[in-house]
């Protein structure tokens, strides 16, 4: 079933539209992704899908006429900076939420008793939020906004300075509520976060650049993507090659230069001596740096 659909959303803020034009849906059982750097318009979209600024023009559909009535019952959202009381405990934190949501005690213990085992934060339930680590910080947050039962969860730039095991620890819990139905919007600046989601939307300055399934975006990069060694100096190699073809976006991976082009285009770096490898098999970062180098590129030029 469908939860949200999002057309020709727009909304402006001193002339400059940081939300431009985007179109999307959210299924329940489905991840959806804003992936793109700071500034791109990932908080501004959630913020217009949770009522809280009106968009200037596009409209959103819900499953309900009311939406404020909806998104209060329905939806769970963790903002960007975390918002829970530092000073209260675990369990206070949760039972704090759990009044604003009307739980009845005996409701709250039952949920309580899942979040703990789901979050593992069973151990630090007697603990103040300000003493947790930045993962468990964020397993609070994630757990204050499940009290209620949402059917959507909105999660902005939940893992942003998590460490990697906490935020594998995250993505797990992500893929358990999705197993169980739940439609989850998130935003992350790490596109390695991607490959999680089943759609991603790559913004850039308020646009859709890219959207579809990790298979589909890096699928459109297939028979594109070649490599030069990078033994000596690999950003004087970079610099050089954009010298040679500016219009072709290249980037450091872990294997060396990657460069997104047809094997036409790399006839200059060819003719210079350079060993060319490929085409490889491309990865979604593939799909999201060439578009992104691709853009920045056009505008220098
Ligand atoms: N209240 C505001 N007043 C003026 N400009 C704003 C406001 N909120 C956001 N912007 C601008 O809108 C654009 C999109 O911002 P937004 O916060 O949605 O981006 P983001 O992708 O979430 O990045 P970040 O992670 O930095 O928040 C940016 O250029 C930002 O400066």
């Amino acid at each position: 079933m469908t939860l949200v659909r999002v057309e020709g959303l727009t909304h402006t803020y001193q002339s400059r539209p940081a939300v431009d034009d985007i179109t999307f849906t959210i299924e329940e059982g489905r991840i959806v992704g804003l992936i793109g750097p700071d500034g791109a318009g990932k908080t501004t979209t959630m913020r217009i899908l949770l009522g809280m600024e009106h968009p200037e023009s596009g409209t959103i559909h819900l499953p309900e006429e009311d939406h404020s009535h909806w998104i209060r019952s329905h939806v769970g959202y963790m903002p960007e900076r975390f918002s829970l009381y530092e000073d209260l405990t675990v369990e206070e934190n949760l039972w704090f939420f759990a009044t604003v949501h009307g739980l009845s005690e005996a409701q709250f213990r039952e949920k309580a008793a899942w979040l703990y085992r789901f979050s593992r934060l069973e151990p630090f339930r007697t603990r103040r939020a300000g003493a947790l680590s930045g993962g468990m910080k964020q397993k609070l947050a994630l757990s204050c906004a499940l009290l209620h039962a949402p059917r959507l969860l909105i999660l902005d730039e939940p893992t942003t300075g998590v460490d990697p095991l906490s935020r594998k620890e995250f993505w797990d819990m992500l893929d358990t509520l999705k197993g169980e139905g739940m439609g989850i919007l998130i935003s992350t600046p790490n596109l390695g976060e991607a490959e999680h989601c089943d759609t991603v939307l790559f913004l850039h300055e308020g646009k859709i650049m890219l959207q579809g399934s990790p298979d589909q975006l890096s699928g459109r990069m297939e028979g594109r993507i070649f490599r030069i060694d990078t033994e000596t100096d690999p950003r004087a190699l970079r610099e050089e090659v954009r010298r040679m073809a500016p219009h072709i976006p290249c980037y450091l991976g872990p294997d060396g230069l990657r460069l997104a082009a047809t094997p036409e285009e790399l006839s200059p770096i060819v003719s210079a001596g350079y060993r060319i490898e490929g085409p490889l098999s491309p990865r979604l970062e593939d799909a999201f740096l060439a578009t992104f180098l691709g853009i920045r590129d056009r505008e220098a030029l």
